[in-house]
């Protein structure tokens, strides 16, 4: 909806409107998307448990394996320069984290080479489970975030934001808070399940959500003009 789109600027940066060469942008264009609003969203998935009687588990792993879909679509692994191609997938502490989860594993299966930065987990067996399927699988986990934008964008070819989907709200809090602001300094592609984390969220914005309307991806800049661009 064009007003869903109409978000405040966000950590969302000019540099992540082009795939820096590397992404498809006809695959991340074509499609006729549709934007929910946060609280549609939320009805979808309170329809989807209520009436259609889906469990977590089974949302979840279909939500992490269309994302890795998606990616693989988008940035395929000839594209980029290393074999296997290297991706930083944080996670955040609720389900759009488990999401992230799911991802890694089939990244992994699609021959990506996944490294997982989890720093607030919660304590349910869902998560130990999914926790212990990606070690399982040789999957690493960072003990901590790495300070600089610039050892990110040496060290991986693209990002996964699983850190906040639609329970997000209020002042984003730590360490979400450095994470946030050390991602809008990466140059690599950042790929986000769900929206960008920290949409709305005006401290750490350098740009605004792109939003897709009459065929073209466009994005409000902070002075309030418009721009259009050929992928988000
Ligand atoms: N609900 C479900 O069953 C499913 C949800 N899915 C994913 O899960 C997302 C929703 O999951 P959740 O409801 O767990 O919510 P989120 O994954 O959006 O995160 C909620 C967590 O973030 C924290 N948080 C919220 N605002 C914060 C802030 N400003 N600063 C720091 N921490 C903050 C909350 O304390 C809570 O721990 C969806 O957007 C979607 O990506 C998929 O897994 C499919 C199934």
């Amino acid at each position: 909806q064009a007003s869903a789109c109409r978000v405040s600027p966000t950590w969302w940066g000019p540099q992540r409107l082009s795939s820096g060469g590397r992404g498809d942008p006809e695959v991340m264009a074509s499609a006729q998307v549709k934007l929910l609003s946060q609280e549609e969203a939320q009805a979808v998935d309170e329809e989807l448990f209520k009436e259609y009687q889906f469990s977590v588990d089974q949302l979840m792993e279909l939500a992490g394996l269309s994302c890795a879909t998606a990616i693989a679509k988008a940035y395929p692994p000839t594209s980029l320069s290393r074999s296997p191609p290297t991706v930083l997938v944080i996670c955040g502490p609720g389900n759009n984290g488990g999401d992230g989860l799911v991802c890694a594993r089939h990244l992994k299966l699609f021959g990506y080479q996944p490294t997982i930065y989890y720093p607030k987990r919660p304590n349910k067996p869902l998560f130990t489970a999914l926790v212990t399927q990606c070690e399982k699988m040789d999957i690493p986990f960072l003990g901590e975030m790495p300070p600089e934008p610039q050892l990110i964008d040496e060290l991986y070819e693209l990002v996964v934001d699983a850190i906040f989907g639609f329970s997000f709200k209020g002042d984003v809090r730590e360490p979400f808070r450095n994470i946030l602001s050390v991602l809008s300094g990466l140059t690599v592609p950042i790929a986000s399940i769900d929206i960008p984390s920290g949409a709305g969220f005006k401290e750490v914005g350098i740009g605004a959500l792109p939003c897709f309307e009459d065929g073209m991806w466009r994005r409000e800049t902070l002075e309030g003009s418009s721009q259009t661009c050929s992928s988000p």
